[in-house]
């Protein structure tokens, strides 16, 4: 599985640019697409949701122009869709799905709607009942109640009175109000049950009033679409940015500091989630809109608070506060949220599962969420369940410890380059990187700079010979590779100073003979292995930064190092390093089978396929051939003082 390691934040500032809202370009969309005239859409979400969109009007008949960026021609039917037979996939839309099951049923042709697996597990039967009611036919292909549809002609008994369950997606809502001026005839719609997702339904009716249709309502129980309305292009629309999607980051300026400043949401927004920031000032932030943006920082106390707070309008933006419970004080309660658990996953068990992880203590009710953080979070591989908001808000568990975000490209549903504009406004824990050939000195080198600046240090040599030794212990040859990396993933291991512990035994020296060296190298040398100590050594970046010293620290373990450093010196003079310290400890030594064995550790180290033994492109050249371990010290201060 594809993952992404992310590193510690220490903080968050500056300015994102968001993308475009999904529930308004999803809307706007489809409205262009039925309206009289050509609309020109700019500022559109790119993103799976809005391909499904697009890739379904195209199919049914509509003119879809790229105009380079975030723009889009839509040239609208004006009426029900020409093509009056299509099959359509629209992945996990529900804001496809669900509207174009209105729009279809409505259309007089002969359709089949799919999605993805878990779309079929998305209800989708109170819209179908509302369809029904006027003579629409449709039929489930699954089961009763979910996707797969199929759509057949039918004629329309439009007019009068029509129910609508309201309690499990407000989608259906929409998706009726929006399809119902292609019958031309008045209908009233009423809500059965209390409507959920509330604001949802004010985007529907914004985004209708702009293509000239205005719905008359009462309250949220009753809305009345006139007759002979129909859908006019209003020429250009301009889509929001979004404002679930705003959420991480103004979570990230409450966490990390900030400011974090979003542009494209503010107080004129139409989307209910800019709500989102009312309650991250009810837990302590400081929070300032302007018309088109809103700025989060950390709470003038520095900790954030724990809220009690009924969710059911910001059922998107909710998640967000279930990562951003683990920096309150106390415990967070997210209420009457039941609709998570029909979304893109069951999001209250999967969200209530993978904090644990985390080690917050989470109680999970039918409706409701429970968070109570602990002081040190745990590192952990996070799931997210092909769920764009779990890999976007578990996100924010970063600022507390190293971080594995399992599948992250799933963001692509409303977000694909959420991880790259979270890069630009987070800063990560600084890591020094000394790579270098063996005996060059590196060690001493890294540990001295580390204890200078009050950094941590990883010596993932170290990592390797434990390795090496853990297999030889429990009997695993070393070239079992899949042996070898069993035993790399479950190793006991505790870095002290001048200490290292392999399930509670002191073996420092153990793993330093020369017998542990040769196996070190040979372990080293698979795949495999390399990959199960990745992100073991990845949780040692923390605190206020860390010096590691290997083979691949700067190249693949953290390439986003401050200051990447390759550390060697001549043969020979390694050799003698290396006579010395072996005399010194009162080994026998040869100086000239040690030499010999360099070159041939040299060797090996360069020529192997994962990650040899190089300088690499952006790393500095220390050759500490004439220097004192002194001098190479200061150097590399030195140029840590100026990288950072
Ligand atoms: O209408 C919309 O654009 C949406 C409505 C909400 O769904 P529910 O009404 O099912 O809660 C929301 O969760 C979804 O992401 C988008
Ligand atoms: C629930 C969501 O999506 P959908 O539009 O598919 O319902 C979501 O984006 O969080």
């Amino acid at each position: 599985m594809e993952f992404l390691d992310l590193a510690p934040f220490v903080s968050a500032g500056g300015t994102v640019r968001l993308p475009g809202s999904k529930s308004i370009s999803n809307r706007v969309l489809l409205l262009a697409a039925l309206a009289e005239g050509v609309t020109e859409v700019r500022d559109l979400l790119h993103s799976d949701d809005t391909e499904r969109m697009l890739e379904a009007l195209q199919q049914l008949g509509v003119g879809v122009e790229s105009l380079g960026g975030e723009a889009y021609r839509i040239g609208g039917v004006g009426g029900p869709f020409p093509v009056k037979e299509a099959e359509l996939f629209l992945g996990n839309a529900g804001t496809a799905f669900r509207p174009l099951t209105a729009a279809l049923a409505l259309a007089g042709g002969h359709y089949v709607l799919k999605g993805v697996a878990r779309m079929h597990e998305r209800p989708i039967g109170d819209l179908v009942d509302g369809l029904r009611q006027l003579g629409a036919e449709v039929r489930y292909l699954g089961n009763d109640g979910f996707p797969p549809l199929e759509i057949f002609p039918a004629s329309i008994r439009a007019g009068g009175v029509l129910q609508v369950r309201g309690d499990v997606s407000s989608q259906f809502l929409t998706a009726l109000l929006m399809a119902l001026p292609l019958t031309g005839v008045e209908t009233r719609v009423e809500v059965v049950g209390e409507l959920i997702s509330k604001p949802y339904i004010e985007i529907t009716l914004a985004t209708m009033a702009r293509f000239g249709v205005e719905v008359q309502r009462e309250g949220w129980q009753a809305f009345v679409v006139p007759a002979g309305v129909r859908y006019v292009s209003p020429g250009t629309v301009y889509v929001e940015g979004d404002a679930s999607s705003a959420s991480y980051f103004l979570a990230a300026g409450a966490i990390g500091g900030g400011p974090l400043r979003v542009e494209g949401v503010g107080k004129d927004s139409i989307q209910g989630d800019v709500r989102f920031a009312e309650a991250l000032a009810l837990m302590g932030a400081r929070i300032e809109m302007g018309p088109n943006w809103i700025e989060a920082r950390a709470p003038a106390s520095g900790k954030l608070q724990a809220i009690d707070l009924d969710c059911n309008h910001i059922p998107d933006a909710a998640m967000t506060l279930a990562t951003a419970a683990l920096f309150a004080e106390g415990t967070t309660v997210l209420r009457n949220i039941a609709s998570w658990r029909v979304k893109e996953t069951d999001r209250i068990a999967a969200m209530a599962t993978e904090l644990q992880k985390l080690g917050a203590i989470v109680e999970e009710g039918p409706d409701y969420l429970k968070v109570t953080p602990v002081p040190a979070l745990k590192p952990a591989a996070i799931d997210t369940y092909d769920d764009h908001r779990m890999a976007m808000c578990f996100s924010l568990a970063a600022f507390a410890t190293p971080l594995r975000i399992n599948d992250p490209k799933c963001v692509a549903k409303t977000f694909p380059d959420y991880f790259e504009r979270l890069a630009t406004v987070t800063r990560s824990v600084p890591v020094i990187a000394i790579d270098g050939p063996s005996a060059s000195g590196k060690g001493t080198v890294a540990a001295r700079v580390a204890a200078a600046l009050g950094f941590g240090y990883l010596d993932s040599g170290a990592l390797y010979r434990l390795t090496a030794l853990a297999a030889q212990r429990a009997g695993v040859d070393w070239d079992d590779e899949a042996g070898v990396a069993a035993v790399a993933a479950g190793l006991e291991v505790v870095f002290g100073e001048g200490s290292i512990r392999l399930a509670g035994e002191e073996v420092e020296g153990a793993i330093r003979t020369e017998e542990i060296s040769q196996g070190a190298s040979k372990v080293a040398a698979l795949p495999a292995v390399r990959a199960a100590l990745l992100f073991r050594q990845r949780v040692f970046r923390c605190g206020a930064g860390l010096v590691g010293d290997g083979r691949d620290i700067g190249s693949v373990v953290f390439p986003d190092s401050r200051l990447k450093v390759f550390l060697t010196a001549s043969a020979e003079v390694r050799a003698e390093r290396r006579y010395k310290q072996l005399i010194g400890k009162g080994f026998p030594a040869n100086m000239q089978a040690i030499l010999l064995d360099l070159r041939e550790r040299d060797r090996r180290d360069s020529e192997r396929s994962v990650a040899p033994l190089q300088q690499n492109e952006d790393a500095v050249l220390l050759d500490t051939s004439g220097l004192t371990i002194d001098q190479a010290v200061d150097q590399v201060l030195d140029w840590y003082g100026s990288a950072s």
